[in-house]
Parts: structure tokens; C-alpha cells; sequence
């Protein structure tokens, strides 16, 4: 019996492996899903096989010149192409070769999201194979001029809308989708696209471009993945003048229209889709995110990317950090310029990992950590006019009216920037921090690049070499005296793919903060000596799928552990599970 369990095939134990798994093609529906409640009616869904134009037109099956001979003949081709037959290596040669002719990166863009609509495959080919050069194109910082111009580069429409138009009817709004079994929905209402406020529908940018890297980066299937855009109304007025303007046109419903409408779309979710589906939370404001992720963290399988994965990601970051800065994390002092989503998210994530490592009490470990808001540092006398995610951070002090005040207050070892306000660490902060650090580790996590809280080129400059920087949005190599320093990229790109990946491998229901601790712990290991000494404290990029594998197995374990896991048996070995599920966008052959 137990040679069966464990009969090796390929020097790898079966239970390694997802027994549904397609060769490259990602991690089938193995929970049986889409079938969500009895009671509920179900639409008749029909398939027909894709063939001739519309097989060309179909993105998921579409590989252009890449048809062989035999798939011509067979699926009525002959004729619709032209004679040559190329591998996708070549289409991969030639897209790259004309979306590096762009000088404008909005055309880049484009490109790339027609490409995505044309021909899937290749588009995560390219996505994968090219991802440092083109991740900064389909995501921050691009993307965020994309979401602001998304009504008049709008074409095809991309994602499921939700707007107040279709309260009551949810549930067959997302019937309307023409995928079935999906693991990962992102969802925005647009009202905090990165740093740049609220763009309202136009906000739908952020799901898809977050989705793509959920494929590219973390190996779920496309098909699998759901960008959803709830339009509550906006309050930007130069969107509500906008003729272009593809949302409704009303200012933000709030309260219980709010609250209703929110509620119907994730009680439709678990009804169509059942319960480990995950739904992560982006970019809505802090007023609404904080409690959304508290009312459904009970109920449903949810994360939000901004408080949850940025915290994750800075972890890691800081905890790499200390092999160059030296001391334990509890040695540190904290300041954040920005109390919000982020910096909060961060702050708890840093206090918890602490309490963990010395065993003191979360309020204590708490007390390292001091945030500053658009109205100075976050002190006692603060307290009641605080919003409630604030308040644990507001500490015994003489109240301080900027940053400036707060950094030679505080004398932080460690300065992080989660403010979404440009050019806020100026030279005289930097020069500061830096004039009580031998090396100062500054980030700055505000997107998209124009509203980062200094570049690097200043923190390097302004700390004559001796800062260890990372950003939210890229920044190139920076010469300063001679030598070449290379900043990191503090994203919550290098988690949510792998973090997703491994609540949809365990078939977690819930996630916990250990799942987050879990997945910092992963990232930080992918530091390698050579990184270290360029000054980096996250792996590039370039490697993001390996990283994504070994989060994926670390959450999964912890899922496991925590007993959220409903995959059962356990595979043994989680890595080498998680990389059999993940999607490969090589293309398939067609019988
Ligand atoms: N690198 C990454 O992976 C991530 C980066 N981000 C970025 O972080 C930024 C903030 O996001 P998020 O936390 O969700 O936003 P929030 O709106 O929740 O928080 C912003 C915070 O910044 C404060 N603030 C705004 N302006 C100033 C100012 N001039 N001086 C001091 N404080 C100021 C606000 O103060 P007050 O409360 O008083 O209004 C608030 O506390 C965005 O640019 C976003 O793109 C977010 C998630 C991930
Ligand atoms: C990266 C991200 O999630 C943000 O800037 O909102
Ligand atoms: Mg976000």
C-alpha cells in the first residue's frame, strides 16, 4: 500500500503531482467548484469546437503563424493565413523587436494588451520570458497612466463591470462571464488606483494588469482568473465632465447603497463560484478596505493585496535588509511617512513578526514603529479624532507637525514612504536620516514612479552611497562615485502571485497572518549573496517564478498546519507540487 502511495514516476512521488494537472497547462478545476450550491439554478452551458476564422479570432487558441501544416489541414486554416509557418520563438522575436521600437510606453502598452487579446499564449510568453523589461509596461508604473487614459484607449472591454445598474442582479452579471471554474478574482472599485486617487470604472486596469501576473508570475491559468471592477459612481470631477468616460456618472454611492451592493457581489461569488475562490481586495480606499477585509475575513476567502501582500513584501525586504544593516529587527526604529492601507499593513506585519521572534506582547513590539499622517506624527493626544486602524500606533509623545520634525524626533534606522505623494523625502530628510546611520535602509513604496517619495538617484546622492533603497515603482541602475548601485523593487508583485498560488494548490478557505508571514520568510530566502552585494535585498525579478513556486509551498504549508487546507492528502513535497501547477504558456498541439 505504501509503495503505491509512493510509487516514483519520473523520481517524483505521485502525490507531488496534481493528478489533473494538463502538461503545461495549469491546475485543472481538481476541487469540482463551479458547481456551487444544489438549490441553485444552473445555465446550460454549451461548448463547440473553435475552427477556421473563428479559431483565429478566439485568443485562447490563437497562435497565429505558429498553426503547423497538420492544424491547417484540420481545422479549416488553409487559406486564412499566409504560407509561412513559424515557431512561437520567432513571433516571440519579432513582437519584442517592435514593442522596443515604442518610445512612448503608453504604446507599449497598447501593444501588449492587444497582444493579450489576440493571442494569449504568446502574450505570456513574452510576459515571461521578457518579465523585468515588460513588467514595468503592463504594471506600475504604465499601467497607472493607462488607468487614467483607459477611456480613450478603451477598445474592447476587458473584465466583468458590476455597477449600481445591476444591484439585484449579480449573481447572473457574473453569469455572463463565459469561464466557469475560477480561482482568483481581483476586484477595485477605483476609488485608490495606486497614487493616483480615484479614477472610478477607469480603475479596471488594475484588476487586469494584476491578473496578468497572477499568470505570468505565479502560474495560475488564465481562464481561472476573474478582473472585476465595481462602479459605485466617482467623485473625481474631471471624470464626471469627461464625455470619454466609460463609468457611471455619478458621484460615490456610500454607506448602506455601499455596503448592499458590495455585499451582493460577494455572496454571488461564493454561490457561483463556492467557497475557495479567492477574492483579493485592490485599491480601495482605506475608509472602505480595512472594513470590507474585517467583514468577510470570517466568511470568505479574501485578501487584500495593499494592507496584506505590501506587508509581506516589506518584510521580507526589511528582513533581507538586516544581513546589510546589521542587527535584529527588534534593534530597528520604524517610521512611515503615510498611515494608511499600506503603512499600517506594514507596521502590524513588522510588530507581529517581532512579538514572534522575542516573545514580548504586540503592544510592545508596536512601540518601535511610528507613523506619521498629512497631519504629523501620530501621538497620544491624537487618539479620539483617529480612524480606528490608527489608533494602535498613536504612542507617548509631544505631538510633531511634519516629517522633518518626526525623523530627528524619532531617529528611525529604517524610513518607509507609503504616502502616494511625490518627492516627499526631501535632501534635508535624507541627509538626515543618514547623518544617524551608517547605512540607512529608505523606501520608497509610492506609485506610480511619479509619485514616489524620493528616486533613487536622490537617496543614493543624498546619502553619499550609503543607503540600501528600494521602490515601489522600478528604478533604473544609479553610478554615484564610481560604482554602480542597483535598487530593488518593493512591490507586492513579488507576493500576491505566489501567495494566490498556494491557497489555490492547499484549497485554503481562509487566509491568516501566519499564511503572510509564511510567504515573507519564502521571499526573503531568494536573497542570494550576489544580490547582497549590489546593495539588493529582493531577488530580481527574473527569477519571480521560482519565487513564486517557493512562497506558493511555504503558504501552502501553513494552510496545512493551520488546518484551512482542504486538498487532501497533503502532497509530500509542496514545492515540486506547485511548480507541476503552474501554467506554462507554451503553445499546445491541436489534434
Ligand atoms: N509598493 C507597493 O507594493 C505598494 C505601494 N502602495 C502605494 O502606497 C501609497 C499609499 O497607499 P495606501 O496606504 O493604500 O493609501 P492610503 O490613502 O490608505 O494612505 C495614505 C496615507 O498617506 C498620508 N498622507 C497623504 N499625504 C500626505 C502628506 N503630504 N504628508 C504626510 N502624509 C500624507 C495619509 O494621511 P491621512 O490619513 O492624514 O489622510 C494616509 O495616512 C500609494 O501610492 C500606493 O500606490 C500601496 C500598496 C502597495
Ligand atoms: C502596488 C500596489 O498594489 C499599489 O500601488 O496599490
Ligand atoms: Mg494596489
Amino acid at each position: 500500500m505504501e509503495s503505491t502511495m509512493k510509487e516514483m514516476r519520473g523520481g517524483e512521488s505521485v502525490l507531488d503531482m496534481d493528478p489533473k494537472s494538463t502538461v503545461g497547462g495549469g491546475v485543472e478545476d481538481v476541487y469540482g467548484e463551479d458547481c456551487a450550491t444544489e438549490d441553485q439554478l444552473l445555465t446550460p452551458w454549451t461548448y463547440s469546437v473553435a475552427s477556421g476564422y473563428s479559431l483565429l479570432r478566439d485568443p485562447h487558441h490563437n497562435k497565429g503563424l505558429a498553426f503547423t501544416e497538420t492544424e491547417r489541414d484540420s481545422h479549416y486554416l488553409r487559406g486564412l493565413l499566409p504560407p509561412t509557418v513559424v515557431t512561437q520563438q520567432l513571433q516571440e522575436k519579432k513582437l519584442m523587436a517592435s514593442i522596443r521600437k515604442y518610445q512612448v510606453p503608453l504604446q507599449k502598452y497598447m501593444a501588449m494588451m492587444e497582444l493579450q487579446e489576440r493571442n494569449e499564449r504568446l502574450f505570456y510568453k513574452l510576459l515571461i520570458d521578457n518579465v523585468e523589461e515588460l513588467l514595468p509596461v503592463v504594471y506600475t508604473p504604465t499601467v497607472g497612466e493607462a488607468c487614467q487614459k483607459y477611456g480613450s484607449i478603451f477598445r474592447r472591454p476587458q473584465g466583468l463591470y458590476i455597477s449600481l445598474k445591476e444591484k439585484g442582479k449579480v449573481l447572473d452579471v457574473l453569469k455572463n462571464w463565459p469561464e466557469r471554474s475560477i480561482q482568483v478574482i481581483v476586484v477595485t472599485d477605483g476609488e485608490r488606483i495606486l497614487g493616483l486617487g480615484d479614477l472610478g470604472c477607469q480603475g479596471m486596469g488594475i484588476p487586469v494588469g494584476k491578473l496578468s501576473l497572477y499568470t505570468a508570475l505565479g502560474g495560475v491559468r488564465p481562464s481561472a482568473c476573474l478582473p472585476v471592477t465595481v462602479d459605485v459612481g466617482t467623485n473625481n470631477e474631471a471624470l464626471l465632465k469627461d464625455e470619454f468616460y466609460i463609468g457611471l456618472k455619478q458621484r460615490r454611492a456610500t454607506g448602506q447603497e455601499y455596503a448592499d451592493l458590495l455585499h451582493e457581489f460577494m455572496t454571488a461569488v461564493k454561490q457561483n463560484y463556492g467557497e475557495k475562490v479567492l477574492i483579493q481586495f485592490e485599491d480601495f480606499a482605506n475608509h472602505n478596505a480595512f472594513t470590507l477585509l474585517a467583514k468577510y475575513g470570517t466568511t470568505h476567502l479574501v485578501f487584500n493585496d495593499d494592507i496584506q501582500g505590501t506587508a509581506s513584501v516589506v518584510l521580507a525586504g526589511v528582513v533581507a535588509a538586516l544581513k546589510l544593516i546589521g542587527g535584529t529587527l527588534a534593534d530597528h526604529r520604524f517610521l512611515f511617512l503615510g498611515a494608511g492601507e499600506a503603512g499600517t499593513g506594514i507596521a502590524e506585519l513588522i510588530a507581529l513578526e517581532m512579538s514572534k521572534q522575542t516573545k514580548a506582547p504586540l503592544e510592545e513590539t508596536r512601540k518601535k514603529i511610528w507613523l506619521v499622517d498629512s497631519k504629523g506624527l501620530i501621538v497620544s493626544s491624537r487618539k479620539d479624532s483617529l480612524q480606528h486602524f490608527k489608533k494602535p500606533w498613536a504612542h507617548e509623545h509631544e505631538p510633531v507637525k511634519n516629517l522633518l520634525g518626526a525623523v530627528q524626533a524619532i531617529k528611525p534606522t529604517v524610513l518607509i514612504g507609503s504616502s502616494g505623494v511625490g518627492r516627499t523625502f526631501t535632501k534635508e530628510i535624507i541627509e538626515t536620516v543618514a547623518s544617524f546611520n551608517e547605512k540607512p535602509l529608505i523606501m520608497a513604496l509610492s506609485n506610480p514612479t511619479s509619485q514616489s517619495e524620493c528616486t533613487a538617484e536622490e537617496a543614493y546622492t543624498w546619502s553619499q552611497g550609503r543607503a540600501i533603497f528600494a521602490s515601489g515603482s522600478p528604478f533604473d541602475p544609479f553610478e554615484y562615485n564610481g560604482k554602480l548601485f542597483v535598487p530593488g523593487q518593493a512591490n507586492n508583485a513579488y507576493i500576491f502571485p505566489g501567495f494566490g498560488l498556494g491557497l489555490v494548490i492547499s484549497g485554503a478557505i481562509r487566509v491568516h497572518d501566519d499564511m503572510l508571514l509564511a510567504a515573507s520568510e519564502a521571499l526573503a530566502k531568494q536573497v542570494s549573496e550576489e544580490n547582497y552585494d549590489k546593495g539588493l535585498i529582493y531577488p530580481p525579478f527574473s527569477n519571480i517564478r521560482k519565487i513564486s513556486a517557493n512562497i506558493a509551498a511555504n503558504v501552502a504549508a501553513k494552510a496545512y498546519e493551520l488546518g484551512v487546507a482542504t486538498r487532501l492528502p497533503r502532497p509530500v513535497n509542496l514545492l515540486k507540487y506547485a511548480e507541476s501547477c503552474m501554467y506554462s504558456p507554451v503553445y499546445r498541439s491541436f489534434r
